[in-house]
């Protein structure tokens, strides 16, 4: 018998999230201590609910670029190795407890040197915290991987120096690279040497494109640049045509993707506040999911968006209907486009994540 698809069960279910930023994951209680003990004194509220609240409703703007103001208050307090590492750790330890079995989480290292602090000394304190985190979490019985993504951010300029602290640290738990931060008028293309620096490194990387901005980014990421996953990528939609008969025809850019298996790293939730889809309804998640891209299921930011890896599930399933199978479908195309080696992907998918979902949907039993 199948287990019923509830949001315990989705919980307790292994999986895989891509797209999750270590600064929009903080809890709120830990963003007050930290901002006591640091000194940082522009918190909007020093009340755990009504700061959790603020960050939902601040950050539910329709717009990508006041919704990344909201981060001011974030990145306010990771500036000492300390507090990096115990947001790092508690990362860990809330997506494990979301049953979370492999996570890539993401952050901008040039964001936490308000206080000084050197790159090299950020991206040790927060695999500090990550191993940390893993260690409490199997502490408690729950396995957690966490491979990290360093962000270079699209407005500045320090992307090679960022590409290349990532290459200094593959070997410690780094295992790719992506920007973030606003979308138009800051085009891929303004990275381009760092891509192909990445490339000779032979170093995995994600750009976030087709969030704000329309396919012409998505196209410019995959095509001039060489991303091998698209953070978000929703407006590759704009390229799938569904005429009145309910075909469906897919457009250059869209068809290359979709046959290069081009993983999109969807996040509904903070697609609704930023404005990237209208409604859960006008989403494009369950078009792409049909015609077999390559779609997963995200977080983008935890604080930002009130959510877990589960509880975008949830969303997904409640409005369109989803089952174990789908479940597993999307759980299993994370795992593929994860940025870890092959052997170890496969060993994911084939000890930890088909045995799981087979109990699951009932098979065998
Ligand atoms: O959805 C997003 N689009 C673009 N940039 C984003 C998004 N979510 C977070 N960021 C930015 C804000 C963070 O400070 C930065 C690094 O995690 O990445
Ligand atoms: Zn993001």
């Amino acid at each position: 018998m199948s287990t019923p698809l509830t949001s315990e069960n989705l919980r307790l279910a292994p999986k895989v999230v891509l797209h999750d930023h270590l600064d929009g994951g903080l809890r709120p209680q830990t963003l007050i201590d930290l901002a006591k003990e640091t000194g940082y004194d522009r918190l909007p509220s020093t009340d755990a609910g009504t700061l959790a609240t603020w960050f939902r409703e601040s950050a539910n703007s329709g717009s990508l670029e006041r919704y990344l103001e909201t981060f001011a208050h974030t990145v306010g307090v990771m500036q000492t190795r300390d507090a990096i590492t115990r947001i790092a750790a508690e990362a860990a330890e809330d997506l494990a407890a979301d049953g979370v079995v492999y996570a890539e989480v993401r952050y901008a290292p040039e964001q936490s040197q308000q206080k000084g602090l050197g790159l090299d000394e950020i991206v040790e304190a927060t695999q500090e915290g990550f191993a940390l985190g893993a260690s409490r979490a199997a502490a408690d019985g729950r396995t957690i991987r966490v491979g990290t993504l360093l962000c270079g951010m699209r407005q500045a300029d320090r992307s090679q120096e960022i590409a290349e602290l990532a290459v200094r640290h593959r070997d410690s738990g780094v295992v790719g690279f992506d920007i973030a931060g606003p979308e138009a008028g800051f085009p891929p293309t303004r990275q381009i040497d760092t891509f192909e620096y990445l490339r000779q490194e032979n170093m995995h990387f994600t750009i976030h494109a087709g969030e704000s901005f329309g396919l012409p980014s998505v196209w410019e990421a995959v095509q001039r640049c060489g991303a091998e996953r698209l953070g978000h990528g929703v407006r590759l939609a704009d390229d799938v045509t569904v005429g009145e008969d309910g075909s469906v025809k897919l457009g250059e850019v869209a068809s290359y993707v979709r046959d290069r298996r081009i993983a999109l790293e969807m996040c509904p939730s903070s697609n609704l506040q930023t404005g990237a889809a209208k409604s859960l309804e006008e989403h494009p998640f369950p078009l792409l999911a049909a015609e077999r891209f390559r779609v997963t299921v995200n977080t983008d930011n935890r604080l930002m968006s009130d959510c877990t890896v589960s509880s975008e599930f949830g969303l997904l399933v409640e409005a369109f209907g989803y089952g174990w199978e789908d479940v597993e479908r999307f759980t299993l195309n994370a795992a593929k486009a994860a940025f870890i080696d092959y052997e170890d992907r496969r060993a994911l998918i084939d000890d930890v994540l088909i045995p799981a979902y087979q109990a699951l949907a009932g098979d065998g039993s």
